[in-house]
Order: structure tokens, then sequence, then C-alpha cells
């Protein structure tokens, strides 16, 4: 216990200890402590992260926390992840036991075993709406370099290199285009809206449900089949959430039907596509193009054929990552958080 106190003496804001003779920690023992990946983020979310969160919480770092740390343990009433960030497996249940929260920054928790999780009678969180806007961003920004060969013609300007335009930088034209968007919901209809504005023409499908007042403001069209949709668009962007029936849901039979032209578009989660099949369709040409801001695993490891494809941008599933957005999620993880530890019902809470 010592040397996990020791270890975090220097570290602003996260643990302040008393000195060695009063051996009292000088953290607010009113404020609840929170397991949480802090160290091994980028500098933009620890700067979100800390101040906001540190004005309820006592933060333990998930980095250098064992569950033998028993006295610690005890104390954690809340996980704060991002992503697979922790792995909230039922061992590290079971070591906490006055856990109340899990509270994903983020909308998608196909990392998360709910129902196991809520077996310990702790409930689950996440963060929706506000990682729309900004995920819905990232999905145009891929539509448009690879469409727009943003990163060829960056990598070619830096050359210096004075030739005529090589051709790979001749770029497909977005207005009058057709954009297919599998799976309408909060994220992928505010790609709708851009797209619009963008004057694309815009397909959807949604398993569940049509959307009919939002196809009216944007011009979108239904398709019933998914099938539809990806024999007509130009560009297909998949939005859906991961789960049993959307894992690998675009395979070969699905990317057989797409254009040879067509370019297809993933923020949602790798697993979505089959990625084998993908790197074969874009190998024997049988789509044009992909550009993605998740894979599997992420990040991809050295040397995966996908990497070493043309027409083929790969992000680091950067989707929410910019300072505002980050900032709301850590906002809205708060606020579940402190919901949960005062007994009312928190605003995010994931019902299975
Ligand atoms: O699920 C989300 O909201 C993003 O992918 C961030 O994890």
């Amino acid at each position: 216990m010592n040397r996990f106190i020791n270890r975090f003496k220097s570290t602003p804001g996260f643990m302040s200890f008393g000195n060695k003779r009063t051996k009292h920690l000088l953290i607010n023992m009113e404020k609840p402590y929170i397991l949480a990946t802090t160290f091994g983020l980028p500098v933009g979310i620890n700067k979100c992260f800390a101040p906001c969160v540190e004005k309820h919480f006592n933060v333990i770092a998930h980095e250098t926390f064992t569950p033998e740390q028993t006295s610690l343990a005890e104390q954690v009433k809340a996980i704060f992840v991002w992503g697979g960030a922790i792995n909230v497996d039922r061992a590290l249940m079971q070591s906490l036991p006055n856990l109340k929260a899990v509270i994903n920054g983020g909308v998608g928790v196909d990392h998360l075993d709910i129902p196991m999780i809520n077996s310990f009678g702790v409930k689950v969180c996440n963060t929706p709406h506000v990682v729309d806007n900004a995920t819905a961003d990232i999905g145009m920004a891929l539509m448009l370099a690879s469409a727009r060969k943003i990163i060829e013609g960056h990598h070619y300007s830096m050359s210096h290199n004075n030739q005529a335009m090589p051709e790979i930088l001749m770029g497909t034209d977005i207005s009058g285009a057709t954009l297919g968007i599998i799976g309408l919901g909060r994220i992928g209809y505010k790609v709708a809206r851009r797209a619009h504005g963008f004057e694309m023409k815009i397909l959807y499908h949604n398993r569940n449900r049509r959307k009919e007042e939002e196809e009216r403001a944007v011009g979108a069209t239904y398709c019933a089949e998914m099938e539809d949709l990806l024999r007509k668009s130009d560009f297909v962007m998949v939005v859906v959430n991961l789960s049993p029936a959307t894992h690998k849901l675009i395979g070969a039979k699905e990317l057989a039907l797409m254009k040879p032209t067509s370019t297809l578009i993933n923020i949602s989660r790798g697993l979505v596509v089959d990625q084998d099949a993908l790197v074969e369709a874009l190998q024997r040409k049988v789509i044009h193009a992909a550009a993605l801001d998740v894979t599997y695993p992420e990040p991809l490891p050295m040397g995966h054929p996908l990497a070493a494809l043309p027409n083929v941008i790969i992000l680091p599933h950067m989707g929410t990552h910019c300072f505002g957005t980050t900032q709301l999620m850590v906002q809205r993880m708060v606020t579940n958080a402190l919901a949960v530890l005062e007994g009312i019902q928190p605003p995010d809470e994931i019902q299975m």
C-alpha cells in the first residue's frame, strides 16, 4: 500500500498524501473513489479528464492497481472505462465489493458484459448524444479524404514533385454521388444531414425501424433490404452498433454486391466488417476503396495486409477524439456516476 501511495505522491491532481510522520492521507475523504484508465491515455483525454473528474472523485489509476490492494479495492465505487482499456471481467468485479457503477466513455459497449456486471448489482452507463457530431464528422472526413485523395495529395506535395498531376490523384465526385448509410440511428442521421449538405443522394437501411421523419428532413430513401442499398451506393457507410446480429454484417457476399467503383467506410466497430473478406475484395478490385476508423484488433499489427493496400485509409479509432467532445463525454460520465452514487436514476443507464 505504501509503495502504491508513494507512486502517486508527485502526481498532481490524482492523489496527494501526507508526510510519512502523520501517515494520513490528505485526499478528500468525502470524495468517492473511482478506478480509471489515466496515465496510458493521450494527453488530450487526460487534459479533459482530470479537472472535471477530480472535482468529484479520488482517482485510482487502473494501470497501477492490483486487486490484492484490498483496502483500496474496498473503496472503489465506480469504474470509468474508455473502450476496452479496462478488462471489466468477473475477477475484477469480485475484487471490488463496493462497486456501484461502470461508466463507459463513448456509446459502444460491446466490450462490456452487461448482464454479468448487473448480476453484481452494478449499473452500466455510457455517454450517448454527446458523441454524435464528432463521430459523424469523422465519417464524412474519411469519405472525403478517400474520394478526393487527400492523403495521396499530401504525400505528393511533400515529395516536391514537379511532374504533371499523376493519375492517382484523380478523385471521385461527392456531390451527386449516392451514400448508403447502414444504421440510421443518432449518428447515422447526423451523417445523413451532412451528406445532404454535400448534395449527395442518400439511401439508408435499418434493421428495426424505418425513420420517416428523418427521411423527409434529408431526402433519404429507405432500402428495406440492405442488399439493395449495397448495389446502388457509391459510398457505403457502416454506422451500426456491434452486437451478435451485426457481427461481420459486411462479408464477402455483401462486398460482392457493391459497385466496383464504390468505397466502404466503417465508423462503427471493426468486427462489423469481415476484415479478411475486405482485404480480398480490395485485392481483387471487387470494390474500389475502404476508409476505416475501426479495425480488429486495434491497432492493427505491423504488416497487416490491409495496411499494405492502396486505396485504404486507416485511423486509430478516433471518431470522438476532439477536445470539446471528450470534455462533454467526461462530464456525462461524471453526471452518471454521481447519480448512481446518490441513489438516483442515472440519465444513461444501459438497460438490457
Ligand atoms: O463508442 C463510441 O462512442 C466511440 O467509438 C468511442 O469509443
